[in-house]
């Protein structure tokens, strides 16, 4: 017979450790999302939302109904610039009799008209964009002010803002799941290490190169996913080529680690980027798309990177990149950054725009006078 194990206090302890639990609620806060349904966030004060990405016109209207039109379209600084509206920590705009069309056209489609009344939102709604980030969702919520019991809303998802700060931590937790030698038509020797955890138990995927060197700093890339320029070649960015040449150039350098992080459209999602692209048709750039989103300029996390480098027992690194951010990142996390190699693909008419942006609007160190004559000896 099973024996009950008691603490000293003699309770019962709980199968879910708090942190557990904290990440658990944020899990199930997002998945809600996801589905339009309503979230009860636990702040300063109470309140209910719903994604705007995800909540259908009649889920809008029943949103309305139970809120008795308190509710608001919460949006971030980004989206609040995009509208030219100043506000520091997002901006709240009433929805009273406005219609989901309209919400839509606020929250994130280009040409909005700019709002006639908003005000500047308390900066604890910004949880929310934490949970529409883990749901990879567009940052625009509807709200409401809500009592602690509204009946309206018995039975939702409930969340604190505290929990959302203890899952966090999550986001350095993994564990390998396998281990395997792929062979490869570019690297002659490649093995792919899969780990799980984070928040969302997405797998992850270090690329362990030839033979590396853990005595000396390793050659590695990290590795954003893009689908359509690793995969498809797409074009528009040099992702494809700059995947190619990083497990190229690690192999040259006898092995090292390619880590493949599962983070598309810079942490936004497949679906954020293509909705990107079409307003980077409209002439947009690809922060200021990014913006009229809703989205700063880079989304991602790099914790699984640094937890994937420490399993495999790497502190010290040779970097192959172009983005600051991932050395600075990475130095702060305790692993030493002992040299950045850049790393350029091929610069073409259709990348030439969103390389020079990088260069110029995100601190990329590329040579914008070597993008250009690129083209020019083409
Ligand atoms: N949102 C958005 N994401 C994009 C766009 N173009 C490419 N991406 C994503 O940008 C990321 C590029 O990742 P990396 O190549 O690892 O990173 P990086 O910041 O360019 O830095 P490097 O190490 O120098 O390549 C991928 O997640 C792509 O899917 C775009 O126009 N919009
Ligand atoms: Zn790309």
């Amino acid at each position: 017979m099973l024996k009950t194990v008691e603490t000293e206090t003699g309770e019962t302890p709980s199968f879910l450790d708090p942190s557990d639990a904290a990440r658990r609620d944020c899990e199930v806060a997002a998945a809600e999302l996801r589905f339009g349904r309503p979230v009860v966030l636990h702040a300063d004060e109470t309140y209910v939302a719903i994604a705007l990405d995800t909540a259908t016109a009649r889920d809008f209207e029943r949103f309305a109904v139970a809120t008795r039109g308190s509710h608001a379209l919460f949006i971030t600084t980004e989206r609040a610039d995009a509208l030219e509206l100043s506000a520091p920590n997002g901006a709240l705009v009433p929805l009273k009799d406005l219609s989901y069309e309209r919400a839509c056209e606020l929250g994130y489609q280009l040409e909005s008209p700019v709002p006639e009344t908003w005000f500047d939102a308390p900066a604890s709604l910004s949880a929310l964009n934490e949970l529409s980030r883990l749901a990879l969702l567009l940052p625009a919520l509807v709200v409401a002010q809500i009592d602690q019991s509204d009946p309206a809303f018995a039975g939702v998802a409930e969340i604190a803002v505290e929990d959302i700060e203890a899952a966090g931590d999550a986001e350095t937790r993994y564990e390998i799941v396998a281990r395997t030698v792929v062979p490869l038509r570019d690297v002659e020797k490649a093995e792919f290490v899969v780990f799980r955890g984070g928040l969302s138990q997405r797998d992850q995927v270090a690329i362990v190169v030839g033979e590396p060197d853990f005595e000396r700093p390793v050659p590695i890339r990290i590795h954003s996913s893009c689908l359509t320029g690793d995969l498809f070649g797409s074009l528009k960015c040099d992702c494809g080529d700059q995947l190619r040449e990083g497990l190229r150039l690690i192999e040259a350098r006898g092995g090292g680690v390619l880590l493949y992080l599962d983070q598309e459209g810079r942490g936004t999602g497949i679906g954020a980027k293509m909705r990107a692209y079409g307003y980077q048709s409209h002439g947009l750039d690809t922060i200021d798309a990014d913006a009229a989103l809703g989205f700063g300029a880079d989304t991602r996390r790099y914790g699984a990177a640094v937890a994937m480098l420490s399993a495999l027992g790497v502190t010290s690194v040779e970097l192959l990149t172009n983005n600051p951010n991932k050395a600075a990142f990475l130095q702060k996390a305790g692993i030493t950054v002992s040299r950045r190699t850049a790393v350029l693909g091929e610069v073409t008419n259709e990348n030439r725009y969103y390389l020079t942006t990088k260069a110029e609007r995100a601190g990329h160190s590329l040579d914008i006078a070597l993008i250009a004559s690129a083209l020019v000896n083409k």
